[in-house]
């Protein structure tokens, strides 16, 4: 089936397909159990050209597409979710944030960071501040030509590994006037910089995901990044350029679900039980074929989405795509990672198979990167064509802003 990709799509594809089932795979249980950042498979990765893929030309990179990272990475999935979340976030979320809002400066730093293997971090979570990222409390005081940087992140993926960090906080002028939210750019090693923790996590065990403090991290002017709307609307653009990362992610369930299924389905011809294939029992066929529809489904609402593009002439996926095609495929695809294992019987349940590795990894995706229940009402805002502020008053700013204006005159 060839999902109306190009012939240059789906020889990327192919590619993708060998070297995950050559390079990868061989590695994607090692990372789990010895909890080690692959920096090996990185290195295979950026040598096979799969890292910085979207970076453009004139910075190196080959200039593909969203679509391009989607096939990458479905593949690469199938073995390792640490391998593919790299290659999500080495083409997508931060960098492709810094491609299209950066200065000169500021994309020359990120694609040579990057085209070196760097995987950035997007420091948006905070403690007190996960689904509702707008209350974040981390703070940028200006300070003469640049900001100082104080607070906390958490659940930061990369935190300890990544060099290039993405941090969203909230904007104070020499006055102590709040500007609104933006985006500030620093390396690991800046003074002011420290990981604080790494959590022991149910999957993705190679991967670090962990906390992060800013104590009077001083950031020069050239390294805050200002959305096109200016940090008044900052937010909102910093999170439509998140939405590549949101296809990406969903992706990423998609492909392990996509892998654990193509075991399943050679495992009911083999295992034998009563005298017969247990892929001869009716049962399991429609399962199997449930399994395949939920993938098919999952696959073509992703593709949709990277190759949409938002209102406003956006260089970013559709928010209510993106949204949509994360929910669908985060949920679909822990059902049939989850069917994949109970078609192995007592042996999915074993660490000697990938299964079980490939359900704790799985969880994750109706978590991270927004939850399914955030994004479904992000959904329901668009079809209704309503606001749907989740404060208990009901204020967002401009109703803030009309309240505190003086009554009209008589
Ligand atoms: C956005 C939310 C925090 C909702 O909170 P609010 O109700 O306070 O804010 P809103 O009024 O809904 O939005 C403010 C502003 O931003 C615009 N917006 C919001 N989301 C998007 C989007 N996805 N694309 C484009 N624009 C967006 C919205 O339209 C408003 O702008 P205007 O005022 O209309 O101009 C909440 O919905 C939310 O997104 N919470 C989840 C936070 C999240 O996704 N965190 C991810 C952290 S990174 C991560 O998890 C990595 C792991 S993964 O594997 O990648
Ligand atoms: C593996 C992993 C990697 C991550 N990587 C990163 C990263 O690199 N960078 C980063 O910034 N963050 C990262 N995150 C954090 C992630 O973005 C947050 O976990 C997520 O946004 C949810 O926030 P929370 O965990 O605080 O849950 P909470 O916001 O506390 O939500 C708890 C529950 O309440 C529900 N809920 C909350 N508000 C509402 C509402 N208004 N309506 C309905 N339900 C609601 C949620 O859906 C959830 O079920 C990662 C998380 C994980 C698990």
């Amino acid at each position: 089936m060839t999902y109306g990709l190009s012939p240059e799509e789906l020889a990327l594809k192919a590619e993708a397909d060998a070297f995950g089932r050559s390079v990868v795979s061989k590695r994607g249980v090692e990372i789990d159990q010895t909890r080690e950042y692959p920096w090996d498979v990185v290195e295979a990765m950026r040598g096979q050209g799969f890292l910085g893929m979207t970076i453009p030309t004139e910075y190196g990179g080959q200039g593909r597409s969203f679509l391009d990272t989607v096939l990458v990475v479905e593949e690469i999935a199938k073995h390792c979710t640490v391998a593919a979340r790299i290659v999500v976030e080495t083409n997508m979320g931060a960098l492709s944030t810094v491609m299209a809002y950066g200065t000169e400066k500021q994309k020359r730093l990120a694609a040579e960071l990057v085209l070196s293997g760097d995987k950035p971090a997007i420091c948006i979570t905070e403690p007190d501040a996960g689904s509702d990222a707008t209350s974040l409390s981390t703070r940028a005081d200006k300070r003469g030509d640049g900001y100082v940087i104080n607070g906390a992140k958490h659940w930061i993926t990369g935190a300890g590994v990544s060099k290039l960090h993405l941090i969203f906080a909230r904007v104070f002028d020499e006055d102590g006037v709040d500007q609104g939210i933006g985006g500030f750019l620093t390396v690991l090693g800046a003074k002011g910089l420290r990981v604080s923790n790494r959590e022991t996590t149910m999957g993705l065990r190679g991967m670090p995901e962990g906390g992060l403090a800013f104590e009077d991290l001083e950031i020069p002017a050239d390294m805050a990044l200002v959305p096109p709307s200016g940090f008044r609307r900052g937010f909102a653009d910093l999170m439509n350029a998140y939405n590549s990362q949101r296809v990406g992610a969903g992706t990423v369930a998609m492909g392990i679900a996509s892998g654990a299924f193509e075991l399943a389905t050679e495992w009911v011809k083999t295992r034998r039980q009563f005298g017969r294939p247990i892929g001869e029992f009716q049962g399991l066929q429609w399962m199997l074929a449930d399994m395949s529809m939920q993938l098919t489904a999952s696959r073509l609402m992703l593709y949709a989405a990277a190759r949409s593009r938002g209102p406003n002439g956006s260089p970013f996926p559709d928010p209510v795509l993106a949204a949509q095609a994360k929910i669908f495929a985060s949920e679909a695809a822990f059902k049939v990672v989850n069917d994949a294992l109970q078609l192995y019987g007592a042996r999915g349940y074993s660490q000697d198979l990938p299964i079980e590795r490939m359900l704790r990894d799985v969880r994750m995706f109706t978590i991270g990167g927004g939850t399914a229940q955030v994004l479904r009402t992000l959904v329901a805002s668009k079809v209704l064509g309503w606001r749907l502020p989740q404060t208990r008053d009901g204020t967002w700013d401009d109703q803030r802003a009309s309240r505190s204006a003086p009554a009209a005159a008589e």
